[in-house]
């Protein structure tokens, strides 16, 4: 049995204000989508891989990735991450039994991360979520009202790269309401009631999503980086 690791990397980027499609923005002379399929390449935990591209790109998308990932399967994407998503999954072969669906915009994420969630899948988990403790104090709240403080030490950030047994994260994507207000590939799975597990994420697996974000990227890229 294999792992997959499916990219969605198809999102325009309108936070990120660039011209071109995030994925597609270049960082220190390579696209976004370079760096974080040549760090999920570094695992060594993945044997399949599927990006979901820009509409209109996937020819460019494959020949930059085939220095990287030389079988590299590439497919459009959909409206909406949740769309993209599901058209990885449905480009899998049959013997996949583990996927890690990771944004191509968490583009510095370290390898160590990918076999850190491939392993807590392969030790029985349905779903396995990387996470950080939330540096803010978070308040919930109506318009400019604030209605409640919440507790803080119950909050994480969630990261990707997010593992599942292939067969679960199929059966809840081929389930699910197109348009719902899910943001994570792990939330299809707990609204259905299947349990989530979490692993330490890592600072670097930010997702660039900003162009501070970018910014910040670009420092943790040069030499003088801690
Ligand atoms: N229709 C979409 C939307 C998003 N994504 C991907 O999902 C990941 C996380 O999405 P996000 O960072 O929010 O990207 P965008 O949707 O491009 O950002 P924005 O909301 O600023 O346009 C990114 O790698 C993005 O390319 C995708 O494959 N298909
Ligand atoms: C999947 C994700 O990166 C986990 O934090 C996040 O939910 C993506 O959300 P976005 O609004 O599409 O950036």
């Amino acid at each position: 049995m294999r792992t997959a690791l499916v990219v969605p990397a198809a999102g325009r980027g309108d936070r990120l204000g660039a011209s071109r499609p995030k994925a597609l923005v270049p960082l220190a002379g390579e696209p976004l989508l370079v760096h974080a399929l040549r760090r999920a390449a570094a695992s060594d935990v993945v044997d399949v891989v599927v990006v979901v591209a820009p509409a209109g790109a996937c020819d460019e998308v494959r020949s930059l990735l085939q220095p990287v990932v030389p079988d590299v399967l590439v497919v459009p994407g959909g409206a909406e991450r949740q769309d993209s998503v599901r058209a990885g999954l449905r480009a899998l072969p049959a013997d996949v039994d583990v996927v890690l669906v990771h944004d191509a915009a968490r583009c510095l994420t370290p390898p160590d991360v990918f076999a850190l969630v491939v392993a807590a899948v392969r030790a029985g988990a349905a779903g396995v979520v990387p996470v950080l403790p939330v540096a803010d104090t978070v308040k919930r709240v109506a318009g400019q009202t604030v209605l409640e403080t919440l507790d803080r030490s119950e909050l994480v950030a969630v990261q990707t790269p997010q593992g599942f047994s292939a067969d679960v994260l199929r059966t809840v994507h081929e389930a699910a309401v197109p348009g719902s207000a899910v943001t994570d590939d792990a939330g299809m799975l707990e609204a259905l009631g299947h349990g989530v597990r979490t692993v330490p994420g890592h600072e670097r697996a930010f997702k660039v999503t900003r162009p501070i974000d970018l910014l910040l990227a670009q420092a943790l890229l040069s030499p003088e980086a801690p």
